[in-house]
């Protein structure tokens, strides 16, 4: 039976309008994870921790006042906006995610609000509003991360707990609506704001404060897309409320992992899966020797296989305190960005092809077309042969390499919509994509009669 939830799902879903049509035409997005964390990158009094490094405060056990005293050697003086911006283009992202302020609770804009913040740093100028302006110059969207949970702030709490916990907490609710109304009055071309950080008892708490956040925001910026994580309903419920049904705009709880790739169910809603290049780290490690670091093929397939079920796939960079990064990331951006060059036809405004998962990789369908399927191949079949399950009806026109238009597959039809298509293709080394023309709908009718 259906609960009577107050303070659910604010907005019906999936909207239709032009601004989350962009969003999920986007499909591939750059996470950016820049704090104070970056300066001692996860090493500290010279040991290294392998915790996640923007938890070094918590994992080291420093004090908070060690801690903050960070700001003042913040000075990113190798941070060029342009330069990150066009190596954000040249990947092939269409949108960026930048955290503004994590749970370290240092902002990267001059708030009003605090003094922990970029204009108490040697850097002093405003150094979010030259991300955001260098990335819009390049066409790519910007979206805010903004955690709720601060550990600097003298007024949060983790549960309220005592009339003293329910009073502070009030000024912490108040701070937060008026950083996050203050970014979207400074930064207005802002396209998203990512929450995170709202999993304790205190915010969960106040299921109708941040139902009503939420719609203040999207006042304010008309468009605004906010993820699953913002809140909670009344009950408690997070992501999805109480009767099941989606909060925010879009699913935001695959955090380093992926939905399994036969999953259809996920293909119901919007959704995105946010990615580390290492295991677990979001924000600059020094030492990368200390987990596996996944290689362009593993995040190229990821990112394929986000597309082929309607989600966007999000993939982090940590850049280090001085503001460059690592030649690792740099690498691994150029050669994602070398196969969308070629590639990125079967990501830009496509998804779920409406097809199972088959071994030799994922489909994909661009959303402007119902007579082309794409196949993006990840396992060449040992015997050669490519063995395509359609739907029931669907007859293949052509097949052939999106890298060699004019040479066919040859065909063989086995069963109703379902063909083996013999390999043309050499080495490969790279995933590589086979477009299926089908016959369209109407030539079939007429054959039929
Ligand atoms: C998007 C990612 N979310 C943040 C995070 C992850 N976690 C966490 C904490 C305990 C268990 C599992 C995950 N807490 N905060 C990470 O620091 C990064 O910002």
């Amino acid at each position: 039976i259906k609960k009577e939830v107050k303070y659910g799902q604010l907005t019906e879903l999936p909207r239709q309008d032009e601004a989350m049509k962009k969003w999920r035409s986007n499909r591939f997005g750059q996470f950016i994870h820049w704090g104070l964390y970056a300066i001692p990158g996860g090493i500290w009094e010279g040991k290294t921790y392998k915790y996640a490094a923007e938890f070094l405060k918590s994992s080291a056990g420093i004090s908070t006042a060690t801690w903050d005293s960070l700001q003042y050697q913040f000075n990113p003086v190798k941070f060029d906006a342009k330069e990150w911006a066009k190596m954000a283009k040249d990947m092939g992202v269409k949108y960026v995610t930048i955290t503004t302020k994590h749970h370290e609770g240092f902002c990267l804009w001059p708030s009003k609000y605090t003094d922990f913040d970029i204009e108490n740093t040697p850097y002093r100028k405003d150094l979010l509003g030259e991300f955001i302006k260098a990335y819009n110059e390049e066409g790519i969207d910007v979206s805010l991360y903004y955690s709720v949970l601060d550990w600097h702030h003298p007024d949060w709490r983790y549960k309220l707990n005592t009339e003293e916990d329910k009073a502070a907490f009030e000024r912490l609710k108040a701070f937060t609506e008026n950083q996050l109304l203050e970014l979207l009055e400074r930064y207005p071309t802002v396209k998203g704001l990512w929450f995170d950080g709202t999993w304790d008892q205190c915010w969960k708490d106040n299921g109708k404060f941040s139902y009503d956040l939420e719609k203040k925001l999207k006042e304010k910026n008309p468009g605004l897309i906010v993820n699953s994580r913002m809140r909670a309903d009344e009950y408690g419920s997070r992501h999805f409320d109480s009767n099941g049904v989606l909060m925010g705009d879009y699913e935001s709880g695959y955090e380093r992992r992926l939905p399994n790739p036969w999953d259809v169910a996920v293909t119901k809603n919007d959704w995105e899966c946010c990615m580390t290049i290492p295991e677990n780290q979001w924000g600059y490690h020094k030492d990368w020797t200390l987990t596996h670091i996944k290689t362009s093929n593993e995040l190229i397939e990821m990112l394929v296989q986000c597309t082929s079920q309607n989600g966007n796939f999000l993939l982090n960079f940590g850049p280090r305190g001085e503001g460059n990064f690592r030649e690792k990331e740099v690498k691994l951006a150029k050669e994602i960005g070398d196969w969308m060059d070629d590639n990125s036809s079967v990501i830009y405004n496509c998804g779920y092809a409406g097809l199972k998962k088959q071994s030799w990789g994922y489909f994909t369908k661009s959303s402007d077309s119902d007579d082309a399927i794409n196949m993006v191949v990840f396992n060449k079949p040992i015997n050669g042969k490519y063995r395509v399950k359609l739907n029931k009806g669907s007859i293949i026109k052509r097949a052939y390499l999106l890298s060699k238009p004019k040479k066919s597959f040859n065909l063989e039809e086995i069963a109703n919509g379902e063909y083996f298509l013999d390999d043309v293709k050499g080495k490969c080394k790279d995933p590589f994509v086979i477009i299926i023309e089908l016959e369209d709908k109407d030539s079939k009718k007429f054959k039929q009669k």
